[in-house]
């Protein structure tokens, strides 16, 4: 059997057997890999110490879920393109209801920013749509060949569900001491080969996100570097994305990273708290694990000082670099009973239109769906 095969048959045999896994390949990678829990426990994280696969949802006041390294297998695939079956054609119709329901939604965010001291909430809603016949792990191999700048999963626990994503957006990553953020926001629709022109409401919203991780970030670090903006295309859609670097203090624990950084103004808003609140007490569903983050947690990098195999007692001297990487989980669905719930959401500030705001959302939904077509 080829080693493509054998990858998936493993995966597929886990899924049979209703035990935990995930498999993912990182932005601009030909890695796959995937981590086979071996039983069905549950393990929960609070203090982001083990090593393993984080998982956590939007709010943190609800448990983030881990698949302990040394209670999985690994596997790894070098592949730049996997064999999938052909797409049937389905088409999804618009829900006029959830589309007046949205625009209701952000006028009243209008209006709650127009008093303040709310600056920017980011709303969102969930599309439902019929499951039947929907195979995840051909939906994986479909995301993987169709996003190739994206974090591309398909996350499975028998006792919190299942979900699948592609998503443009590094929470951030900590490589040893070297900590990078990024800050992604304002969204344009992709037109033939043209670069987007951006509004100050676009470019006003990002920088609130870049400001907001550079200020938090310089608490648990020095050195702080804030890159050029760019445009980057994520799937139908542009964003607007700026790079944060740092050196982390070397007593900065990653707990209070992620709890500084997570979530950011790009998917709750600003000030953090104030846009919590009013998310939790409007948006009327529950987000989960949509706007939460995933990926690697504490892995062990071994790093050999001298490469020269002669000089073998330098060997002792070998350090171990720990890394970490967090997706914010964007671009997202859950497969749930006998349905597709698909999450999509846009950042509201004083200016926004909310005919338009419906727009974005449907254009993200679209990202995530055409898979599934
Ligand atoms: C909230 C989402 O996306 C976020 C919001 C964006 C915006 O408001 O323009 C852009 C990228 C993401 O940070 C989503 O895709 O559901």
């Amino acid at each position: 059997m080829s080693e493509v095969n054998s990858f998936f048959k493993d995966l597929e045999k886990q899924f049979a057997n209703d035990l935990p896994f995930v498999v993912y390949s990182r932005p601009i990678n030909s890695i796959i890999k995937c981590w086979l829990q071996k039983d069905a426990a549950l393990h929960r994280t609070n203090l982001f110490e083990e090593s393993g696969f984080v998982f956590a949802p939007f709010d943190l006041n609800d448990p983030a879920i881990v698949f302990p390294q040394d209670k999985c297998e690994h596997q790894i695939l070098e592949v730049n393109q996997l064999d999938v079956d052909p797409l049937a054609i389905t088409t999804f119709s618009t829900n006029n209801t959830s589309r007046q329901a949205h625009v209701n939604l952000v006028s009243e965010a209008v209006e709650a920013i127009n008093k303040g001291p709310l600056k920017k909430v980011v709303l969102s809603r969930v599309e439902s749509r019929p499951a039947d016949q929907i195979n995840p792990i051909e939906t994986f191999k479909r995301l993987f060949n169709t996003y190739k700048n994206a974090m591309v999963y398909c996350w499975y626990h028998p006792k919190v569900g299942l979900w699948l994503g592609a998503t443009p957006e590094l929470l951030f990553k900590v490589e040893g001491s070297q900590l990078t953020a990024i800050s992604l926001a304002g969204t344009q629709p992709y037109k033939d080969n043209s670069d987007p022109t951006w509004t100050s409401k676009e470019l006003q919203e990002q920088q609130i996100v870049t400001d907001y991780i550079a200020e938090q970030v310089s608490l648990y670090s020095a050195q702080t570097k804030i890159s050029e903006t760019e445009s980057i295309k994520a799937g139908n859609l542009w964003h607007l994305k700026t790079r944060v670097t740092s050196v982390l203090h070397s007593t900065s624990k990653l707990k209070l990273i992620i709890e500084a950084l997570h979530p950011t103004p790009a998917v709750c808003g600003f000030p953090k708290q104030t846009a919590k609140d009013f998310i939790l007490s409007h948006e009327g569903y529950e987000r989960e694990f949509y706007t939460g983050f995933l990926g690697e947690l504490n892995l062990k990098q071994r790093m050999n000082r001298n490469t020269n195999r002669r000089n073998v007692e330098n060997n002792a001297y070998a350090s171990v670099k720990t890394n970490s990487n967090f997706y914010v989980n964007l671009r997202c669905m859950q497969i749930k009973d006998d349905k597709v719930l698909v999450y999509v959401g846009g950042g509201i500030t004083e200016d926004s239109v909310p005919e338009n705001e419906w727009e974005e959302t449907s254009n993200k939904a679209k990202t995530i769906s055409n898979v599934l077509r």
